[in-house]
């Protein structure tokens, strides 16, 4: 099939992923929803503080213009109760110099006729002097507002004084002014009531009149610019938070990792993410100002629509710039809420701090204000309070496209525009995006693999045919590796494998046949020291996974790589596929190297993967998945719709083709990775363990999609189903500690490291005539034990199972040559012996696999001198290598045993394919043919002398070493 390439691949993966983006977006959509229209709720919260803000503003008139100040004529006095702070029982004044008559007439004048509200007696107190009054007040504070001090000088003279609690106090913002509002009521009261007392007329009175200056209202800040930053960035902090959580998910779930196997470009994943956060961008910005709008905010109808719109739209999108440029350093996409909160809380404070006039005046240098201008919410802060600055009255007009450049008339302070902040933004927001590239380039991914920090100076990587990456994180030290040694293969098949393909390298040509040629491909980790936490330092050292491959997969044929956990077979997979770089050797695939990075990009178009994982978004469907891979694979578009359609049939999943797949099973979701890596008629597909999870059912009908896949490509599988080996494959590699260990046919390879045969007899169940006629039971036993018998006399086996109807026995290979005239035998005797049927076959692939990983544990565990304490039955406690067999006790030596004993220990493998002492024979005298204890010790003194556990000896047995029970 004839793949796009070039710029219509990149319009098409772009349409694809933007496509992808939208679907995502639409079925998460509380998280949408938030995104687009939080800032309802947010510019509602800005109008109730303002509401409130009115509410309590509403008895001053420090915040309006006052042309023409309104009189406040004979002022009453107040209630006490209206005191801030008032401590009941209160009194509206006290007094002193109760002794006059006149002076008590006074005060009676004085609460009967205070204008509007006739003072009650019980809410005055009359005192002798005025100590007793100030040892009143100091005993019952902020019971009284005032009080008066009279003196009857003579006829014609009355003094008084007066005392207030100056102290101004604030309630719920409102500070209460004493002189006004009780100083003043209560002496003209007490002046007017003097006057009318001394010149004896009681209607006596004047006008006192008090008036505020005229003067404009107080310049303060708007309620948009003291909490509009605050809550702008609050909203633009969803979209933060959203973006990150979805580019670093992509990255955990390997799903970007997988999609760049299939040839995605980095150009259409960052374009794509791009366009689709400007879309939703340009919408949220523009809901801000239609909200604000509604709610008829003078911010957002005096200042011009294009000029907020920008505002909101450049630092949201510079939001996002920010956001692509922190993803590369999470690694957890629930870290995403963590790291967004984070910078709220920095940005609610710096944005206080720009609130209040730093840095952006000429007491700072232009250098901090640059310095300053870096985090995006600080530009918000200081265009918010341009912004309102320039609508904080009525009367001002707001800023005009045409006025952007320039500083309000009455702002003699400013050093920045409304236009210089949108060069900042959309300068910061390139800068981010530019960051971000590099920093997705420089810092490990998922498989721990990046490019060098300095890869943009290599022509390299600007003309496509460099990028070497290199692997472990950008500050941490990589420990040395130490040289792989090469091991000739120890495997006949293995070693003439590697022959072949030694040779075939020397040759020019590339035999045609060959669709992978591995050439001593090695993969070794590399080690690293890390500062982790409490200043620990961590250290790992290198780790050979694959340790020189030398092997060739045939084109139309399947190769099975089988191996216990941690063989390698991952890894090797990786190297082919590009996700992890080869340490050293090569692999060609098709005749393209995995080592160069235009070899890659072809590979990538010829090849399909099915990975370990499942690459899939619980929230797409199976059908828009194929969709969108085969669009990354650049199929033409007008087949990719039938293609799907076909993949989907041939998976079986044609009717949940438009079920999401966050409800699929684990094998409808191995299927479609399958299917996924059969797209596009790749050349080699690679399929690591893709039946994990399945029923018998579906595994099977998958082994069958395999099958058919097999023509005209090859396929490299990896699974721990030995049946699935047995049945799918033409050939099968076992690795084991990063080696072929063997390599050819089912049928070679159990034959060569199987323990034999496998001869299972079935019984007629019946009495032939020949058997005692005591029952059938009794008759069972007796054919039975003369098979058993049989089998003994002649092969020298017993059964490995039994029951009434069979028995099962493992015969040797050694006793090969026997089997045809022995088995003729059998069947001669057939009737006799009650046998319905004899099957005689090969064991099992399992067997091998698990003779293989044994073998290979006990290489390691020797090379490594592992050991392990060994009880036996005496009681005696020694150490002895992992896998050794036969181990002499020293120690032993008496005069029963002069040579001294020895047993035999039987091994294990447990979960995880280590070796474990399963068992062990009785403890024996040394045999004859075996060198005496004290000689053995001699050999092997240095263990002896050691201090601490005793050392078994290990005896490694000649051919005629048989150690007698
Ligand atoms: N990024 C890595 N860094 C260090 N060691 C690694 C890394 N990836 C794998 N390994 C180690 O390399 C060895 C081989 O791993 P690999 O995944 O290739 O094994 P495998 O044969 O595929 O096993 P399985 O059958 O469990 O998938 C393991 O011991 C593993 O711990």
């Amino acid at each position: 099939m004839n793949l796009l390439r070039g710029f219509a691949l990149l319009v098409l993966q772009f349409r694809a992923l933007l496509k992808k983006n939208l679907l995502l977006s639409w079925r998460n959509k509380r998280a949408t929803f938030l995104q687009l229209f939080s800032s309802l709720f947010f510019i509602f919260l800005i109008f109730c503080i303002e509401k409130a803000t009115d509410a309590q503003n509403s008895n001053t008139t420090e915040y309006e213009v006052v042309r023409d100040p309104k009189p406040l004529v004979a002022p009453a006095i107040p209630p006490c109760e209206d005191k801030f702070f008032v401590k009941l029982p209160c009194f509206d004044f006290v007094w002193s110099g109760n002794e006059s008559q006149t002076i008590d007439r006074i005060v009676r004048a004085i609460r009967e006729n205070n204008p509007g509200r006739p003072i009650p007696e019980t809410k005055v107190k009359s005192f002798r002097t005025t100590g007793e009054v100030d040892e009143f007040l100091s005993n019952n504070q902020m019971h009284v507002p005032g009080a008066l001090h009279f003196a009857e000088v003579n006829a014609s003279v009355i003094s008084y004084g007066l005392q207030t609690n100056s102290t101004p106090l604030a309630k719920r913002g409102q500070f209460e002014d004493p002189t006004l509002k009780f100083q003043i009521p209560l002496q003209i009261a007490a002046e007017r009531e003097i006057a009318r007392s001394l010149i004896g007329d009681a209607n006596f009175r004047w006008t006192v009149e008090l008036k505020e200056f005229a003067h404009p209202a107080m310049q303060t800040l708007s309620t948009i610019a003291l909490v509009g930053p605050t809550f702008f960035l609050a909203i633009a902090m969803f979209s933060f938070v959203f973006q990150i959580g979805s580019l670093v998910s992509e990255k955990e779930l390997k799903l970007r990792q997988a999609m760049t196997m299939m040839g995605l470009l980095d150009s259409a994943y960052w374009l794509s993410w791009l366009t689709w956060e400007g879309i939703m961008t340009v919408l949220s910005s523009l809901f801000i100002v239609l909200f604000g709008m509604m709610f008829q905010f003078d911010f957002f109808l005096n200042n011009s629509f294009s000029i907020l719109f920008l505002v909101f739209f450049l630092f949201e999108l510079n939001m996002v710039g920010f956001a692509f440029m922190l993803s590369p350093f999470v690694s957890k996409s629930t870290s995403a809420t963590t790291i967004g909160f984070s910078i709220y809380i920095v940005g609610f404070f710096t944005q206080i701090v720009t609130a209040s006039g730093f840095p952006y005046s000429d007491n700072f240098s232009q250098a901090l204000q640059n310095v300053w201008s870096l985090f995006p919410p600080n530009l918000l802060a200081q265009a918010l309070r341009l912004l309102s600055d320039a609508t904080s009255t009525p009367e001002d007009i707001g800023v005009s496209w045409s006025r952007r450049t320039k500083c309000a008339p009455n702002d003699d302070e400013c050093v920045i525009t409304i236009n210089d902040i949108y060069i900042w933004l959309v300068a910061t927001f390139l800068v981010w995006m530019v960051l971000a590239i590099y920093f997705d380039n420089i810092i490990p991914n998922a498989s721990g693999v990046r490019k060098s920090i300095f890869y943009f100076l290599r022509p390299g990587y600007w003309t496509g045919k460099g990028g070497k990456v290199r692997e472990g994180g950008i500050c941490s030290c990589i420990g040395s590796a130490p040289p792989l040694e090469h091991i000739t293969p120890d495997d006949e098949d293995v070693l003439e494998e590697e022959s072949l393909v030694k040779k075939q390298t020397t040759e020019v040509a590339v035999d045609r046949n060959v669709a992978v040629q591995m050439r001593g491909l090695s993969k070794t980790y590399p080690g690293s020291r890390k500062i982790g936490a409490c200043c620990k330092c961590k250290k790992t050292s290198p780790y050979h996974a694959v340790k020189g491959l030398w092997v060739n997969f045939a084109k139309d044929q399947l190769f099975c790589l089988l191996g216990p956990n941690g063989a390698g077979k991952t890894t090797a997979i990786n190297c082919l596929t590009g996700i992890t770089p080869v340490t050293s050797g090569d692999a060609l695939i098709y005749g393209y190297s995995v080592r160069s990075s235009v070899g890659m990009s072809n590979i990538r178009r010829i090849i399909g993967v099915c990975p370990q994982f499942d690459i899939l978004w619980n929230a797409l469907s199976g059908q828009e998945h194929l969709e969108l891979f085969a669009s990354i694979r650049g199929l033409p578009p007008a087949t990719i719709k039938s293609v799907v359609q076909k993949s989907l049939a041939e998976v079986k999943l044609t009717e949940a083709a438009k079920v999401r797949t966050g409800s699929y099973s684990g094998g409808m979701r191995r299927r479609l990775s399958v299917a996924a890596a059969l797209l596009g008629d790749p050349k080699l597909v690679i399929l690591d363990e893709p039946t994990t999870g399945m029923d018998p059912i579906t595994r099977r009908h998958v082994w069958d999609i395999i099958e058919n896949a097999k023509k005209g490509r090859a396929i490299v599988l990896t699974t721990h189903s030995m049946e699935e080996a047995d049945v799918l494959s033409d050939r099968i590699g076992i690795m084991a500690k990063g080696r072929l260990r063997c390599i050819g046919n089912s049928i070679r390879l159990k034959s060569r490291f199987g323990t034999g045969f496998i001869a299972n007899v079935s019984f007629t169940g019946g009495n032939n005539g020949l058997s005692p006629p005591n029952g059938d039971a009794v008759a069972t036993t007796y054919q039975h034990e003369s098979v058993k018998q049989f089998f003994k006399n002649h092969l020298d086996v017993v059964p490995k199972e039994e029951n009434r109807s069979f028995l099962t026995f493992v015969i040797p290979h050694d006793r090969e040559n026997l089997l045809t005239k022995f088995f003729t035998e059998l069947q001669e005797r057939e009737e006799e012996f009650g046998i319905a049927d004899i099957q005689l076959g090969l064991t099992t692939l399992e067997e091998v696999f698990l003779n293989i990983a044994r073998q290979a544990e006990l290489e390691s565990a020797a090379a490594e001198g592992r050991v392990v304490t060994l009880t036996t039955t005496s009681g005696a406690s020694v150490q002895i290598p992992i896998g050794a067999r036969f181990v002499g006790i020293p120690g032993t030596e008496s005069a029963e045993n002069p040579r001294g004993v020895m047993v035999e220990v039987y091994w294990d493998q447990d979960d995880t394919g280590a070796l474990c002492i399963s068992g062990h024979s009785a403890e024996i005298p040394l045999p004859p043919n075996v060198q005496p204890m004290a000689s053995l010790a001699a050999t092997t003194r240095n263990s002896l002398r050691r201090r601490g556990p005793v050392h078994g000896i290990v005896i490694s047995p000649d051919e005629n070493f048989t150690p007698s029970s």
